[in-house]
């Protein structure tokens, strides 16, 4: 019973009533409902870092919410979810952007609807909703009731929307659905979906998704086979649905340390530096040429390194760890983390089925301390990187999935920093009729540890790098970006 209450407790924080993470916590939100009766609601939010210049005031007229069933009848009962995805129930929100020369956005409702109830036969747990399995472990009651589906439209053109290639919940939060009144995430349905329709006949989809029913992959998969249905076409990669095959062992064999569980105490009072002072969030873009400055620099002095290159990753995250730890003024003594997701699929033995639906990601994770993250060269922190992503072996993730069954517990985020890359995530070529979207990405960042790598520019070859800090924090790193 305690990993049930532990389980629900955590995920409050994401009601967004209760002042959610995602969308309140480090950006405030000056978002004014006029109506919460989950019938028609407009939204409204000034912006001020719209692509013209001028200062627009986005108002998002919301019909009433409707559900969109699988279109023909699908499995029912309950559905089993691995530890991997239970360890991650948290929601993520996106939105694309779709503009077309030759396409109005007269149908975009109707097309996206009907090839929705289409996908969602192949994909129908995400009919379901998410309950507590006798055992209890989060699980999907597959009842059919439906996505909850929401028509919007917005008072202005999309150009006027902002910069989203930095998440700005004010004002992309508009953009996607919340459930009013949910008081934890068993009330969130596994999905939401909103179409707004803008004055110059473009539209964005933004959809509320939770991580516990896909990772990265599995989410662009999702996606890409609705717009495919869309314009009429077969699935190229129909889903990989059962997810027993990542089941515990029985009995089950913590192998590994797992100290991505570890709790780090806070010596250097990183916390009440982020309580003082306003957070500010930045985009950092690492150009090609950026980025081969900075592979060269991450070889630098050191003998295991040198002569062989590191992938743009590696070299990445080592200066990202480095430099926030820097800018933090953190401790020598103090330890730190660095805790990213890896792709388990081909690494698992036998590998994950093609369009495995569900979580196959695993956080990996290296502790240092900062002095020494700090002073020695930064090939040492690639060293550290490099090591974490070697770690990730079939008998680690399977020790991962025990460990999670055994304790329930949930990687601590204290002194840590967590970087999730969604570089090659192919969410831009998501296409429902009106062509690739011409613009898409999150609505926020989770939280404070957390940045996010999303690839950016001319054939996508640039690396953004999102990231929030404390107000003096982030001129330090800034400095650090420019000297690269
Ligand atoms: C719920 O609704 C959602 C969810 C989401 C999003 C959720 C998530 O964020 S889940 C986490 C997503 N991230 C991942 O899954 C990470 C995947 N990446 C890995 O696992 C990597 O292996 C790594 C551990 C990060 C290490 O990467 P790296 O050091 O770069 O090594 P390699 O990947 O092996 O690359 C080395 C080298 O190979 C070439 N290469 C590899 N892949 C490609 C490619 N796709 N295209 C071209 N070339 C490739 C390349 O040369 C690489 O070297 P570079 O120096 O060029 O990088 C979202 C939305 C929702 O609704």
């Amino acid at each position: 019973m305690r990993i049930q209450l532990d389980f629900i407790t955590f995920n409050t924080s994401y009601n967004p009533n209760h002042k959610p993470i995602l969308l309140s916590s480090p950006f405030g939100s000056k978002m004014v409902a006029e109506n919460n009766n989950n019938k028609e609601v407009t939204l409204s939010a000034s912006m001020e870092n719209n692509m013209k210049g001028t200062n627009v005031h986005l108002e998002v007229h919301q019909k009433e919410p409707a559900l969109v069933k699988p279109e023909s009848e699908t499995r029912k009962g309950l559905y089993f979810l691995s530890n991997l995805d239970q360890n991650i129930a948290v929601i993520v929100r996106t939105i694309y952007c779709f503009k077309s020369e030759e396409r109005g956005n007269e149908e975009a409702v109707q097309v996206i609807k009907k090839a929705l109830s289409q996908v969602l036969v192949h994909y129908y747990p995400l009919a379901g909703r998410l309950t507590i399995s006798p055992e209890g472990k989060l699980t999907v009651d597959c009842t059919g009731e439906g996505v909850v589906f929401v028509e919007a439209e917005a008072n202005c053109k999309m150009d006027e929307i902002g910069d989203i290639t930095k998440p700005d919940p004010e004002t992309l939060g508009k953009l996607v659905y919340d459930v009013v009144d949910a008081k934890n995430i068993l009330e969130i349905p596994p999905v939401t979906a909103q179409v707004t329709k803008f004055k110059c006949g473009g539209f964005v989809l933004g959809l509320c998704m939770n991580h516990c029913m896909f990772d990265g992959i599995g989410a662009m998969e999702f996606v890409n086979s609705w717009g495919q249905v869309a314009r009429g076409l077969p699935l190229t990669t129909p889903p990989f649905s059962d997810r027993t095959i990542l089941s515990a062992r029985n009995p089950p064999k913590i192998e590994n340390l797992h100290q991505e569980f570890e709790e780090i105490e806070d010596k250097s009072n990183i916390n009440s530096l982020y309580n003082k002072e306003p957070t500010l969030y930045r985009s950092f873009c690492f150009d090609p040429e950026k980025i081969k400055k900075l592979k060269i620099q991450a070889t630098e002095n050191s003998e295991s390194l040198l002569g062989n290159a590191c992938t743009s990753f590696e070299a990445l995250s080592a200066f990202v760890w480095r430099a926030r730890t820097k800018s933090l003024k953190m401790l020598c003594d103090q330890k730190t983390k660095l805790l990213f997701a890896v792709d388990g699929r081909a690494k698992f033995e036998p590998q994950l089925p093609k369009g495995y639906f569900g979580n196959g990601i695993v956080l990996t994770n290296s502790i240092c301390e900062a002095g020494e993250l700090t002073e020695k060269p930064l090939s040492f922190a690639v060293g550290l990187v490099r090591e974490a992503i070697k770690m990730v072996t079939d008998g680690y993730m399977r020790s991962a999935i025990d460990y999670f069954e055994v304790t329930r517990a949930r990687p601590s985020l204290s002194s840590t920093l967590l970087i999730t890359t969604w570089s090659r995530l192919g969410f831009h070529t998501t296409d429902f009729g009106w062509g690739e979207p011409v613009l898409s990405g999150p609505v926020a960042l989770p939280e404070k540890e957390v940045t996010l790598f999303l690839s950016h520019g001319e054939q996508r070859r640039s690396i953004n790098v999102l990231l929030g800090l404390p107000a003096s924090a982030m001129d330090v790193f800034q400095e650090q970006f420019l000297q690269i």
